[in-house]
């Protein structure tokens, strides 16, 4: 669905490529974790993803099309973004408002408006705040307002950066439900996360990318427990690998084979 063939990327004025020679695809429904450490070029490629970026070499395509060839409008059809500093992707007075705002640039009756508005709130557990100011809401809540609209539109690719960030746990779990929901209708998807727990529950392919290059691509349970992403400076372990290496255990990726595994070990 979504490739990268031999692209390469670097900032205006730096003297070295923030993305080298990159190769990558996205097949239908794939779900996909970014991890590496700050300045691994993350966000650019993110960015180059969303064609909110030009690559310098190679080419980025969409369903077999050059991204860069894409109308705007078509690219907003297709992709929806989540950044960093959600707020700053919030424009409107009321929640409800800032929902409608995406729709109403779609070819859609009022009726389908409203329909898919009211769908996305509840979906996201926004109901009750539907009036409120989104600036007035706490940071979590702020966040799932822009999740809400992307809940609204529906995109066949989401690419979200850094998601679970700004979530307590009340509101993660309602974040990590709309992702099941995604997940299960089809959705492709590619994260950016530091949070490697939530990474290691939500997805089957984890790329590590380290100084603009992928140095791994594959299985939580292989990606994640490299030497490379345990050693200073780069991410925490995700903490059931971390119990299984304080235990001397085997690497069972759910807490359910974490507890059957202990179990058996104490039986
Ligand atoms: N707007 C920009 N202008 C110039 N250089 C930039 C810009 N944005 C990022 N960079 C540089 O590109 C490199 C990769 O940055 P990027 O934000 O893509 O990394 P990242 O892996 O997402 O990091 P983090 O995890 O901290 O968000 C860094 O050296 C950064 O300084």
């Amino acid at each position: 669905m979504l490739a990268f063939n031999n692209v390469s990327f670097r900032w205006p004025k730096a003297s070295t490529y923030c993305l080298n020679n990159l190769n990558l695809s996205l097949s239908q429904g794939e779900c996909v974790a970014l991890v590496g450490d700050n300045g691994a070029g993350k966000s650019t490629l993110l960015r180059l993803a969303a064609g909110l970026l030009k690559a310098d070499e190679g080419q980025i395509t969409l369903n077999g099309i050059d991204l860069s060839q894409q109308k705007a409008r078509q690219r907003a059809m297709d992709i929806g973004i989540l950044f960093q500093e959600a707020e700053k992707q919030i424009f409107h007075s009321s929640v409800r408002d800032e929902v409608t705002f995406g729709l109403k640039q779609r070819n859609l009756t009022r009726t389908q408006i409203e329909q898919h508005t009211e769908q996305a709130l509840m979906l996201c557990e926004l109901t009750e705040l539907a009036d409120k100011h989104p600036l007035d809401l706490h940071a979590g809540q702020r966040r799932m307002v822009a999740v809400a609209c992307l809940a609204a539109l529906s995109p066949p690719l989401l690419l979200l950066d850094e998601p679970s960030r700004d979530f307590d746990a009340y509101w993660l779990k309602i974040f990590e439900k709309w992702l099941a929901h995604c997940q299960q209708s089809g959705t492709t998807i590619l994260t950016i996360s530091h949070d490697l727990d939530f990474v290691s529950r939500h997805y089957s392919r984890v790329i590590h990318l380290s100084g603009g290059n992928i140095v791994n691509d594959g299985p939580p349970s292989r990606v994640l427990r490299t030497e490379e992403l345990q050693e200073p400076g780069e991410l925490p372990s995700p903490t059931l690998y971390a119990l299984n290496q304080a235990l001397s255990l085997d690497y069972p990726e759910t807490p359910e084979q974490w507890s059957h595994a202990w179990l058996n070990r104490t039986r």
